[in-house]
Order: C-alpha cells, then structure tokens, then sequence
C-alpha cells in the first residue's frame, strides 16, 4: 500500500502562552499543499525502515513512521511487523510539517490496511501523542488550530484562485528552538476573525510570531519575503518555524523571479 504525504502552510501564527506542561498553546491556520512525500508499506515482513531522497537527520528508529507503528502495536498486539519505505521529497525542519504528515498517514494507512476500525477522534488523539502537528493530517483540511496545534476547527477557505511559492532557502530551523525565542503574548485581534478579511489585507492583519527570531538569525528569510512582495505577491510569510517562505499572488503570476540555484521552489499553479 502507498500514501503520499503531503505538506502543509500556516498562514498566521499567534503564540499565546507558555503551559505547564513546556509546550505553548497557540492559534493557526493550516492549509493543505500537494507537495508530497511518497510512504510505501509491505507485509508480511520484519519490522524494517528505509528512506531515499533527501536525508532524514537522526536515527531511523526514531523517524516518524516507525514511532507511528509502535504506537498502535502497544495498543494493537496483532499489528504484523511491516517493510517501511520513505521517499522524502518535502524539505525537513521547513515548517512543512512533512514529518508530522508521514506519522499521520502511517497511521491511517495501518488502521486501513489491518482493519483496526478507528475512528477519525482516535486517530486524531494517536496523532496528538506523536507531534503537536500531526493530529491536522489525519483530516487534512484548512482548519483552525489551537491548543498545542491540534485542536481543529475546521475552516472555509480556498486559495485556489491564486498561485502559491513556497522557497526553502536549506536552512534548518529547530522547532523547539523557535518556541524558545518567543515572548508569548495573546493580540488584540485574534486569528480566527483576522483570517475573515480579504487576502490582500492580510499583509497588515495576519503575522507569524517566528519571523521576528528566526529572521534575526537568518536575515536572508527577510530578505526573501521582501522579494516575493516586490514580484506581487499579495501575501508573504513564513510557514511555522521555518524556514519556507511562502508567497500567494494573483493565478499564475508567479514566473519570472530568479532564485538561488541552491534554494528548492515549489510552484502550486
Ligand atoms: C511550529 C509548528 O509547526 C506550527 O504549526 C508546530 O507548532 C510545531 O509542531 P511539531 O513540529 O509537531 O512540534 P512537536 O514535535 O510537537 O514539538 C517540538 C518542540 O516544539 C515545542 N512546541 C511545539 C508545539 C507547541 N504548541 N508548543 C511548543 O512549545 C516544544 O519545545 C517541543 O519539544
Ligand atoms: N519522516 C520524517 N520526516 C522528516 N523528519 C523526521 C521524520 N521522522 C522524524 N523526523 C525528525 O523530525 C525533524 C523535523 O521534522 P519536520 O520536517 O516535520 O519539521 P518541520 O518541517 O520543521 O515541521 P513542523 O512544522 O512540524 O515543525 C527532523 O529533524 C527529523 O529528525
């Protein structure tokens, strides 16, 4: 059986407060980009993990996928061991949420494949357990997320008639870092209202609390959001924790701005 895992954008991130428990509650919109990962699994076979593409940092005990099948072996003693194969095309640590999204759909693809009859909430609380990001993919729908990211309301909003540029420039961002530059503070206006004004307002409503950290240690991020502007963009922001930038202009308007050979562009046209 094969899935393919794809990515998603925040378009705003408010940084509310810091809770006991060392995570942040937060508000968000994640929306669905079909830039994706392809996960194949096999079985019968003994519990076995490989990846091609771009390099996953880490062990590959600790990736994402195998964690998933663990999760509901604990639950599931029956689950069979499975022959796991990665092709990571989603750039890492990007604020992609492309790990996240494999762990989501692993689940979903073993709750299919073994018939373990689990509803949509129990895969969405397996999710939760497994990364703050990850309950989003199990719907895979534009929603609005608070909580630690993974409490979903689901939300009307289709960008379809517009073009969207995602740039990762292969800078790193640690996600745990990022929280820890932050000075959590709830706005005035929150998400889920700002987010009801038409895109071409957004520039001057909706924000990402990342940007103003992860810019000072990466000034080319900055410099790339200011390049999407001056091309046309209509919104430009940083998604997560970085470090893609993302661009939403007028449907297929975005050709013509060079890049550095180095960076990896997805157009969604
Ligand atoms: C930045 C976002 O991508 C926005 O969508 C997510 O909030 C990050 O979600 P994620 O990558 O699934 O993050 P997790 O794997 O759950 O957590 C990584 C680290 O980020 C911090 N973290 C994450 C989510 C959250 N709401 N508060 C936090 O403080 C914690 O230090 C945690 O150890
Ligand atoms: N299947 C996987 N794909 C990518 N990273 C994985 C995977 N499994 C574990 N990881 C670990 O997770 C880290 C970052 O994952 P991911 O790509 O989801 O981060 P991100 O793009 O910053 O997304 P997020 O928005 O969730 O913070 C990697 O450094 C890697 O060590």
């Amino acid at each position: 059986m094969i899935v393919f895992p794809n990515c998603k954008i925040n378009l705003g991130l408010n940084i509310l407060q810091r809770r006991a428990d060392g995570f942040h509650d937060l508000e968000t919109v994640f929306y669905p980009l079909p830039v994706t990962d392809a996960l194949e699994v096999l079985s019968p076979g003994q519990l076995q993990f490989n990846s091609t593409g771009i390099p996953v940092p880490g062990n590959a005990a600790d990736n994402l996928c195998l964690k998933a099948w663990h999760l509901l072996k604990a639950d599931f003693p029956e689950l069979p061991p499975v022959n796991i194969h990665l092709h990571k095309h989603i750039p890492i640590g990007a604020g992609l949420g492309g790990g996240s999204a494999d762990a989501a759909f692993m689940l979903q693809l073993l709750n299919n494949k073994f018939r373990l009859e689990l509803s949509t909430a129990q895969l969405i609380a397996y999710a939760a357990q497994l990364g703050s990001d990850c309950a989003f993919f199990i719907q895979n729908r534009t929603a609005y997320a608070t909580g630690r990211g993974e409490i979903l309301e689901p939300l009307e909003l289709n960008l379809a008639a517009y073009s969207i540029l995602l740039v990762h420039p292969g800078i790193h961002v640690n996600t745990g870092w990022a929280f820890g530059q932050i000075t959590p503070r709830v706005p005035a206006l929150s998400l889920r209202d700002s987010i009801q004004h038409p895109l071409e307002a957004w520039k001057d409503l909706i924000h990402n609390d990342f940007e103003a950290p992860v810019f000072q240690a990466h000034p080319i991020l900055k410099q790339i959001k200011e390049k999407m502007y001056n091309a046309g963009a209509l919104y430009a922001t940083m998604s997560g924790s970085g470090s893609a930038m993302v661009g939403i202009f007028p449907k297929n308007n975005i050709a013509g701005i060079l890049w550095d050979t180095g960076y990896r562009v997805f157009e969604i046209i």
